[in-house]
């Protein structure tokens, strides 16, 4: 089954994107609430910010994590043996943002993170019953006061003549959260690891939303949905003299919520970027 395209407004949506994210890891979504002129603007405004030397007086704190990551500190996928080819700022409720980008950045994330919740309300309701009597709270409640949903914008720097050998934009890796939702980026790019290990474009077509199950989904849901390998690969000819910006908002349960009997989304969380370097 390749990933499903939904209308949100369509009779059966909640169904078909559930069956969508169980057998695939992903789900698109088209028609949605969110404002996309919004995000074209966020991708704009991003850019001149990236472009800027501004941006290295927004530093990231290591003990906070929010702010702006430059390339030389940014994440090296689990497995991977060079740092991806990207900078980014990670935007959290409590944390910094330069003034002249706060109102629509915080603007996105609400109208994100409230489609976020309705959506994990469509997953619970179309999980089996003997997988979704194990969610310790429902899993729209995991995330509804929390302050460690990321949002996070990620600048992509139009290719150097010069790479690193395996260096890509972004390594095969998994999302640590509960799912992902993903306004489709500027440029094309990101793919998706099917079940028989072929690589898939993921369309990104304006006016997408693009969502994903992490691990902590995963673990809560016993394995019932998969958290699915994903990546995104350099461009060639045109397009490597482009930037790509994308905007994932990872959704993140409040600390003390229990995933399953082994971990809680504090522990889990730790030991995953314990494992990416980062903390
Ligand atoms: O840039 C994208 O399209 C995806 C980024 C991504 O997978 C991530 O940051 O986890
Ligand atoms: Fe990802």
């Amino acid at each position: 089954m390749p990933v499903q395209n939904v209308d949100y407004k369509k009779d059966g949506a909640a169904e078909d994107f559930v069956a969508s994210l169980k057998e695939t890891g992903f789900g698109v979504i088209r028609n949605h609430p969110i404002d996309m002129a919004l995000v074209e603007r966020i991708y704009e405004q991003w850019a001149a910010f990236f472009d800027s030397e501004e941006k290295q007086q927004w530093r990231f704190d290591p003990k906070t994590q929010d702010g702006y990551f430059p390339a030389d500190v940014s994440e090296t996928a689990k497995g991977a043996s060079q740092k991806d080819l990207k900078e980014y700022y990670h935007v959290y409720p409590w944390g910094k943002v330069p003034d002249a980008l706060e109102e629509d950045i915080r603007c996105y994330y609400r109208q994100a993170n409230a489609l976020a919740g309705e959506l994990l309300s469509w997953i619970e309701r179309y999980s089996p019953a003997q997988i979704a009597k194990d969610f310790s709270e429902p899993l729209s409640d995991m995330i509804a006061d929390s302050q460690q949903t990321l949002l996070r914008i990620l600048y992509y720097p139009p290719m150097a003549a010069e790479t690193p050998v395996d260096a890509v934009r972004a390594a095969a890796h998994e999302d640590i959260n509960l799912i992902t939702l993903l306004p489709a980026a500027n440029e094309p790019g990101l793919e998706v690891m099917g079940r028989d290990g072929e690589w898939m474009a993921v369309p990104c077509d304006p006016g997408q939303l693009i969502i994903n199950v992490g691990d902590m989904l995963q673990e809560a849901s016993g394995g019932h949905f998969p958290s699915t390998t994903h990546r995104v690969v350099n461009p060639e000819g045109d397009s490597a003299r482009k930037a790509r910006l994308s905007l994932p908002l990872f959704l993140h349960p409040r600390p003390d919520v229990r995933l399953s009997d082994r971990y809680t989304a504090d522990s889990y969380l730790k030991e995953r970027l314990k494992e990416l370097g980062v903390i």
